[in-house]
């Protein structure tokens, strides 16, 4: 990879998020993965000095629906070109009275309600179990959380992302059903990056851009392709800065543990894991399981 242009930075960009407008010297990457190509080249530029990664995550037309997105693929080509953190943008419904379309959520906690994805990089041996208590990364939303409230009215520091399968919006029984189990957001896509972040030993945190009052508010419209469309288009100048604000304070050495997710995580004996599998899934395990088993 020395020749690669590499990123410390990776941004997943959400349903109306296709492109990043600010980075500089953007170079198109393609990168070939073990699981697959990602949902686009990543676009590879500067911000205020920082190396960047984009990738929009339902393609660059918005052609892979939720179910579909390619989501082991784009975290390896993040980490493949150096990433250590990531920035998901997403769309979210509101399940909550006070959490307003437009305003912005930073949410601390998921619940996967997913039939239908992959949501883990180590399908044969190594058998692996990472933590997820603690489904994001502390400095991540540490960091958006300063950053949304430089540059938004309505910020929410916390809040449950309820993951449904979708593509169809939720029916007002299942809305009043996640209004009841105490979720806060709804929407379709946090599972399983949250899992495969971890498991990539990546930083991974969530802007959530409230877009719609899903399908339980009396008043409100229900939701609609084009209501979350016209609100992202409300909201889209809104997160752009958000993302120009926090990039240049996620450059430094992370202090967190996000990093070492692997580390008490490999239950496989060493000896039982396949040389091939060593070498196709090295990018993650090479520190843990190397190529030459030792002893
Ligand atoms: C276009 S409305 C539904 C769509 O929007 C959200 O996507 P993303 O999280 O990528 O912004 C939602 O999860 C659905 O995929
Ligand atoms: N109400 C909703 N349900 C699921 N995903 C969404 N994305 C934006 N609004 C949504």
């Amino acid at each position: 990879m020395a020749d690669e242009p590499r990123a410390v930075v990776g941004v997943i960009g959400g349903s109306g998020l296709y492109k990043m407008p600010y980075l500089t010297d953007v170079e198109e990457v393609e990168i070939n993965t073990p699981f697959g190509p990602p949902s686009a080249p990543l676009a590879i530029g500067t911000l205020a000095g920082v190396r960047v990664a984009f990738l929009p995550r339902h393609g660059r037309h918005h052609e892979y629906h939720p179910s579909r997105v390619p989501a082991r693929a784009n975290f390896w080509a993040l980490k493949a070109v150096g990433v250590r953190r990531v920035i998901s943008v997403s769309a979210v419904g509101s399940l909550r009275e006070d959490i307003h379309p437009l305003d912005l959520v930073v949410p601390d906690q998921v619940v996967d309600r997913t039939v239908d994805r992959p949501r883990t990089f180590f399908d044969t041996a190594p058998v692996v179990h990472v933590e997820l208590a603690d489904p994001f990364c502390p400095e991540v939303r540490a960091a958006l959380i300063t950053a949304a409230n430089s540059v938004a009215p309505r910020v929410h520091s916390s809040g449950t992302y309820l993951c449904i399968e979708g593509p169809q919006f939720s029916t007002r029984a299942e809305s009043e059903l996640h209004r009841r189990w105490g979720m806060d957001l709804v929407g379709m896509t946090a599972m399983p990056e949250v899992r495969l972040a971890r498991e990539a030993e990546l930083c991974f945190g969530i802007l959530a851009l409230v877009t719609d009052y899903d399908v339980w508010h009396e008043s409100a419209e229900d939701v609609s392709v084009a209501q979350v469309i016209q609100n992202l288009h409300q909201n889209v100048e809104t997160a752009q800065a958000v993302l120009r604000a926090v990039i240049p304070s996620l450059a430094k050495e992370p202090a967190c543990t996000c990093g070492t997710a692997l580390r008490n995580a490999i239950a496989t004996a060493p000896e039982a894991v396949l040389p091939a599998t060593r070498e196709r899934l090295s990018l993650l395990l090479g520190r843990y399981l190397p190529l030459e088993p030792t002893g």
